[in-house]
């Protein structure tokens, strides 16, 4: 019933209704079609190929395939298409000689691995009957960009902290993860937030840490703290702002405690309050825990820097090595408003020029790290490059539109080569199998690689972190 809740567990009605009529439209006698998945470009130049084992494991494991299941899509492609194109006869073969498992063939790269954007990232062999299934492979698109995007963040970060703080120590928290409710689904929320968890190990999706967990292996991929809301300060009255305050720092003695302080005047909340009133019981963390203050509003460049400068003149700071400034260990800063790709460096970059820190901040992102991204971001596309038809026929297959050279398709039986330290695209099964890095990762209904998120996480280390 979980599953019906708006979707289904009918493997054969996850796919495009016209490929439900594509087995009539191959050449006859087509048995294999040889599809391939890329990114033929977009925002980012590389891009961290993560999340075809969720949807692997989500949808090809084992006898997927029944005749319950196939009676119930013939009633309703008889309905939806108002005649009877539904490939009957061909999933029953797929039952009786096949057990009900999925013939089909999948070789990706690594899990985690960064590679150029034009290259192969997985390759997949159907029989005729499965090509409907081709659709859900597509939707790697979703996992693989919020990897990449967050990871093209951590890099952002990763590079401040090279440059203002004594070590990278913080970055794996540097990035929370605040998008569930801006996400489309819990279940787009789970593969979305467990692909920042590739690269971050701050969330607050906690969808997002089951999925790593169902699919990944990892016990718990996230980690978060207690932390307001501004409804758990407003209620206090604006008056008792100061208590709403206090009673943050007394419920949560020890530890880090995360307080948004932006309800009315967080200028006032910084100089009067927390380094005011409420000043010792700030300082008596120190050993114990800290305060994490949260602006919530604002240009965020211009409120961290002013927000740092107040803490700075109340509780002092100390130079690191580096000759940047950093808040006592029981005060941080949170900015988990507006942060993007594109507006992080911006804050960093102003800190810097400020002489603070990187160490002194950490972000949250929302929307623009588990939504604000498509199918064109990185463009995303599957293609057919080669098939079998009319009974054992071998044809190499491709697109070359007059109209767009840049949609034109790779041709034939393809393979990953590692060209120095560049991932090339073998054509025309002109590769070398010993040198292909497409891995066997599925075939006839079985998994034969299953990544731990240890292995993805290792896959997806930034170079900053390996020199480290
Ligand atoms: O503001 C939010 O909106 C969306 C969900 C999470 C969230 C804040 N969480 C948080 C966690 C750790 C430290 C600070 C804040």
């Amino acid at each position: 019933a979980a599953f019906l809740a708006g979707g289904t567990d009918n493997l054969l009605f996850v796919t495009d209704s016209y490929k439900v009529t594509h087995h009539r439209q191959y050449p006859p006698n087509t048995t294999k079609v040889y599809s391939y998945f890329e990114s033929r470009g977009g925002k980012f130049p590389n891009v961290c190929f993560f999340g075809l084992q969720y949807i692997i494991k989500r949808w090809l494991i084992g006898p997927v395939i029944t005749k319950d299941k196939i009676k119930e899509a013939k009633e309703l492609y008889k309905l939806h298409f108002g005649a009877d194109y539904f490939n009957e006869h061909g999933w029953n073969y797929i039952v009786e000689k096949h057990g009900g498992y999925l013939p089909i063939k999948i070789k990706a790269v690594p899990e985690g691995k960064m590679t150029e954007i034009t290259p192969i990232h997985f390759t997949t062999v159907n029989l005729i009957f499965s090509v409907l299934l081709q659709t859900i492979f597509v939707q790697v698109w979703y996992p693989m960009t919020v990897a990449t995007n967050s990871r093209y963040q951590k890099e952002i970060i990763a590079q401040y902290l090279n440059d203002t703080a004594d070590d990278l120590s913080g970055l794996p928290f540097k990035l929370h993860d605040f998008g569930f409710r801006g996400a489309s689904s819990v279940e787009s929320a789970g593969i979305g937030g467990m692909s920042h968890l590739v690269n971050f190990k701050g969330t607050d999706t906690i969808a997002g840490i089951l999925t790593a967990k169902n699919y990944y292996h990892c016990d718990i991929a996230g980690f978060s703290i207690p932390a307001a809301e501004h409804s758990t300060i407003t209620t206090w009255g604006r008056e008792g702002e100061i208590e709403a305050f206090r009673n943050m720092l007394t419920q949560f003695p020890t530890g880090l405690v995360a307080v948004v302080s932006d309800s009315y005047n967080i200028w006032n909340a910084c100089e009067e309050v927390w380094g005011g009133v409420l000043k010792d019981l700030v300082v008596s963390r120190d050993g114990k825990g800290t305060l994490v203050i949260r602006p919530d509003s604002g240009d965020p460049a211009t409120v961290v820097v002013k927000t740092l400068n107040i803490l700075g003149e109340k509780f002092g700071f100390k130079k690191n090595r580096k000759g940047f400034k950093v808040l006592p260990s029981y005060l941080r800063l949170i900015q988990g408003d507006g942060i993007s790709y594109e507006s992080l460096g911006k804050i960093l970059e102003h800190m810097k020029e400020n002489e603070w820190s990187a160490d002194n901040l950490a972000f949250g992102s929302g929307g623009a790290l588990l939504q604000r991204l498509d199918r064109d971001t990185q463009k995303c596309a599957f293609k057919c490059s080669f098939a079998v038809v009319n009974d054992g026929n071998e044809v190499n297959v491709f697109k070359e539109p007059i109209t767009d050279v840049g949609k034109k398709s790779k041709k034939g039986r393809l393979s990953l080569e590692l060209q120095g330290t560049e991932y090339v695209t073998v054509q025309e099964g002109k590769g070398d199998p010993n040198k292909d890095q497409l891995i066997t990762v599925y075939e006839n209904g079985h998994l034969l690689k299953d990544f731990t998120f240890e292995e993805v996480r290792k896959n997806a280390e930034i170079d900053l972190e390996k020199q480290n």
